[in-house]
């Protein structure tokens, strides 16, 4: 599904933030990324929401190099992925339900198809009657909860976490990672970027890690 052939990517003015990143992802397979801070994971995960572009190589997304796209077709693109922040990014004037239905509204979808799709979202994320609340009034789990339900609600075949659970107790981690684990078991592809090590190995998955912006190792 997700292929990076020789990707550089160097930001204007800095230094090489990957250098000649080779690997693959299958279709439904669940992988995490790793490194110290500063390695590139985030970069690397920009370059598949075509949130920023590489310098040298090709990043292939079933088979279309994502990389070279044009502008026009970039938003068609990024539908096949779901984005999930650390600080999850949500809109603190919206309710739960308005901030989950974004990108449906975006989309062009009608009222009926949305509110449909919002509550199975939810429903997915164990918040369904929570969709009148305001962010700030649910605990940061649950934020990050409305967070994940928001990048699913499109269906993408692909999610791309950066850090989710970089703000949360172990327990609240967990819950999380079994929500992935769950999108996962029916075809979900997922690609989770983490610090944490210990929650890496509790957990079965391939790892990719990155150093310096080289992956130096990648096998699970
Ligand atoms: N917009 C930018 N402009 C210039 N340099 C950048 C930019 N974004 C990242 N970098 C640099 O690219 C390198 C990789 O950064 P990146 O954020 O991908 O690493 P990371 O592994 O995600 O780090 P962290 O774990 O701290 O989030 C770093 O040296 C960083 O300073």
């Amino acid at each position: 599904m997700l292929q990076f052939i020789n990707v550089s990517k160097r930001y204007p003015g800095g230094a090489d933030a990957l250098k000649n990143v080779n690997f693959e992802l299958e279709k439904g397979e669940m992988a995490f990324l790793t490194g110290h801070s500063g390695a590139g994971k985030s970069t690397l995960l920009k370059l598949i929401a075509i949130l920023e572009r590489s310098t040298q190589g090709q990043v292939m997304l079933d088979n279309q190099n994502i990389g070279r796209l044009s502008k026009r077709l970039v938003p068609y693109a990024r539908r096949k992925i779901g984005m999930i922040f650390q600080d999850h990014r949500l809109l603190h004037d919206r309710t739960v339900f308005d901030n989950v239905a974004l990108p449906l509204i975006i989309a062009g979808l009608d009222r009926h198809e949305i509110q449909r799709r919002v509550r199975a979202a939810l429903d997915k994320v164990n918040l369904l009657g929570k969709e009148k609340r305001y962010p700030i009034t649910l605990s940061g789990g649950e934020q990050q909860r409305i967070g994940i339900a928001r990048a699913v609600v499109n269906r993408p075949p692909m999610i791309l976490a950066d850090e989710p659970t970089g703000n949360l107790d172990p327990a609240l981690s967990e819950e999380i990672m079994q929500l992935f684990e769950q999108f996962n078991q029916v075809g979900v592809t997922v690609l989770v970027a983490t610090h944490d090590i210990a929650l890496i190995e509790r957990m079965n998955y391939r790892t990719l890690v990155l150093s310096q912006g080289e992956i130096v190792s990648n096998h699970g």
